[in-house]
């Protein structure tokens, strides 16, 4: 059984006077700077300084949180934890020219994801402590579920103890963010950015969304009516899914009919067979060798063609035309975003 850790294995009393440098304040970073705050904790937030419409508007969702705005240079110089929630891909930039030239003795520099650690892209000086608090949840939910008294679990990892307390500091910023809550596993920088990368596109993101794209298509393609497949495909995947995360596959099964829990035993190895297997592994082998993170960087240093038409090839799919109008007639599903 994996190593974990609850509220009662950590010392939240290590972060009084110090202070907590959040740098971005999107999807993880609203959700975190806010947990913390809320658990005491002495919180900035880094962000681009106003210049637009745009970034003036970032600057105010953070002072309307209560959290004081600095630019990411002025918010490196105020914390003792530097913990980074800016894009995987610009962090290494910001990181050598915001951050770095920053950095004092006996800091910490802080990560939800390993990728510029694992893949060398930010090398950090031996005289800071770094480690990792992983989410196993995107952000908003850290948040939602924070407010509601729970967590979401997650992941330690340290890379570099200089302080000799690094793990006691992760486990205490784990603890401000809720993630103690529900449970946090040791884990090391190689494991949690290679299984995070594997499971992102092999089931919770790429594979989920095919799956869902694959039954919706072969339905219309049927005949079928398209707000029909819409309903069965991917709305009741949330009902199901639902059931799982509350009692396993078991809990799942028991609720839905027999003919479903036969059909499901019958066709389910059919769909996800031996290729589908064979793919993960190579998707597997790509991360490990880093072939895709530096695909994923070349990709953004020739401005992201390739991302941008994919992207607009999926919001064009009749699925999502489909579900807007669906969803607008149930407004309690309100997005968030
Ligand atoms: N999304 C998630 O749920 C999860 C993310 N992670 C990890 O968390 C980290 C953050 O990801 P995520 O929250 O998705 O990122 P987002 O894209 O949601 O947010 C990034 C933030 O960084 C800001 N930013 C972008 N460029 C700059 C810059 N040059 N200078 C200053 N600020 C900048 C953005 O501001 P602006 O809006 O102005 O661009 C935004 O506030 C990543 O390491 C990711 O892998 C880990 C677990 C789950
Ligand atoms: C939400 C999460 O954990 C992901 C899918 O790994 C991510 O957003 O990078
Ligand atoms: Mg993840
Ligand atoms: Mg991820």
């Amino acid at each position: 059984m994996a190593k974990m850790y609850y509220d009662a294995d950590t010392n939240l009393n290590l972060l009084n006077g110090k202070t907590v440098a959040v740098m971005g304040f999107g999807s993880q970073g609203h959700a975190q700077a806010q947990n913390l705050k809320e658990s005491g904790v002495k919180v900035v937030v880094g962000l681009r300084k106003p210049c637009d419409e745009f970034t003036e508007q970032e600057w105010n969702k953070v002072i309307e949180a209560g959290i004081t705005p600095m630019t990411v240079a002025e918010a490196a110089q105020a914390g003792d934890i530097i913990h980074i929630l800016l894009p995987d891909e610009i962090q290494a930039r910001v990181y050598k020219e915001e951050i770095q030239p920053y950095l004092v003795k006996g800091n910490a520099l802080g990560f939800s994801h390993g990728f510029n650690i694992h893949f060398g892209q930010i090398v950090p000086p031996d005289f800071v402590d770094v480690f990792m608090v992983a989410p196993k949840s995107p952000g908003h939910l850290v948040r939602r579920m924070y407010q509601k008294g729970a967590g979401v679990p997650g992941l330690i990892a340290v890379e570099q103890d200089y302080t000799g307390q690094a793990k006691e500091l992760g486990l205490a910023y784990a603890c401000g963010i809720g993630c103690t809550r529900a449970g946090v596993i040791e884990t090391s920088f190689q494991e949690e950015t290679e299984t995070d990368l594997f499971g992102e596109q092999c089931v919770l993101c790429g594979g989920a969304t095919e799956l869902v794209k694959a039954g919706f298509e072969t339905l219309v393609a049927a005949g079928y009516q398209p707000e029909i497949a819409y309903f069965e495909c991917l709305h009741e995947l949330k009902l199901i899914v639902d059931l799982m995360y509350e009692g396993g596959m078991s809990l799942m099964r028991y609720s839905i009919s027999d003919t479903a829990e036969w059909g499901d035993y019958l066709q389910g190895p059919q769909i996800i067979g031996e290729e589908v297997r064979w793919a993960m592994q190579d998707a597997l082998k790509d991360i490990q060798d880093g072939v895709f993170a530096k695909n994923w960087l070349l990709e953004n240093q020739v401005g992201r063609p390739q991302f941008n038409a994919l992207k607009r090839q999926n919001r064009e799919h009749q699925i999502e035309k489909v579900g807007a109008e669906l969803r607008a007639m149930m407004p309690w599903l309100k997005e968030t975003k």
